[in-house]
């Protein structure tokens, strides 16, 4: 299995488990995150969610290239980006808020994966990054919307989505993607952040999370989703991308 869902108490934990391709994303751990939002649909006592990565290296490198690699054309790519873009849309907008445990690098889809959750605990010793632009295709699963929309400062998303590369945990912590910066264990840094919230009651929480759904909603977030799934569907399909990515798969170390 590729993922696991576990539950400590009243937080369910999701964690990606292909430490050795540092987590990438194949259809099974889409499939696993679909069963954690219907999980937490059924389920009124959960309040809070965390989303990680297995081992120290890497939170999600995002999507497995050697697979994604075979999906040639706008056409091809279109419903693996608007599957994984719809998914990610219903884990942004559960009931209860969602952390992301950034225990390692977080590039590609995976930046747009912790982007999507509500806080970013980040290792000091990890990297993240749209880095995308690297590969001539822009964010796809709906991460450069969240961006833009999470981010205080416009001109700092913008241009982090236009430089397409990873920064280092201080540089993402003064950018305002990090909500917090760690160093050392992950589950102490994870415990220390949710003491407090852990005191108020959970109802409290889901109420502000609607609050910001509805402002989603209001601002038709999911339709601005879509067109980036559409725009980056229509980049994949160019020679520039499927040259980069087999330039990455066919790399010497
Ligand atoms: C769907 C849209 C997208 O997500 S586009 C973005 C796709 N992702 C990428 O381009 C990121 C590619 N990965 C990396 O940049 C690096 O692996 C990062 C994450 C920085 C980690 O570096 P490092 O710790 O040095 O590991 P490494 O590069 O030696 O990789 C270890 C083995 O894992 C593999 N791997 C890594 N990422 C992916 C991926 N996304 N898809 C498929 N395989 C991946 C590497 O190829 C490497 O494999 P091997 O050990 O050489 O057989």
């Amino acid at each position: 299995m590729t993922f696991a869902i576990n539950r400590e108490e009243n937080i369910l934990r999701f964690t990606i488990k292909r430490p050795e391709i540092r987590n990438a994303i194949n259809h099974e751990v889409i499939d696993g995150l679909e069963k954690l939002v219907s999980t937490v649909h059924n389920d009124s006592t959960i309040q809070f969610v965390v989303i990680t990565g297995e081992g120290d290296e890497a939170f999600c490198s995002g999507g497995d290239l050697s697979i994604f690699h075979g999906l040639h054309t706008a056409h091809e790519a279109f419903p693996m980006l608007d599957r994984m873009a719809s998914v990610l849309y219903n884990v942004a907008t559960l009931p209860v808020p969602v952390i992301a445990l950034v225990n390692g690098h977080a590039v590609g889809g995976g930046c747009e994966i912790a982007t999507a959750c509500d806080f970013r605990l980040v290792s000091s010793k990890a990297k993240a990054g749209f880095i995308q632009g690297s590969l001539a295709i822009t964010s796809g699963w709906g991460g450069g919307t969240y961006l833009l929309e999470k981010l205080a400062r416009q001109d700092i998303a913008m241009h982090m989505l236009c430089e397409s590369k990873p920064y280092a945990a201080d540089a993402l912590l003064e950018k305002g993607w990090a909500t917090q910066v760690y160093d050392g264990d992950k589950e102490q840094a994870l415990q220390s952040f949710l003491i407090e919230m852990t005191q108020v009651e959970a109802s409290v929480h889901r109420a502000y999370k609607q609050m910001l759904i509805r402002k989603w909603i209001g601002q038709n977030l999911l339709g601005q989703i879509k067109e980036e799934v559409k725009n980056c569907s229509l980049l994949w399909e160019a020679e520039e991308h499927h040259k980069a990515v087999q330039k990455f798969l066919s790399r010497k170390k």
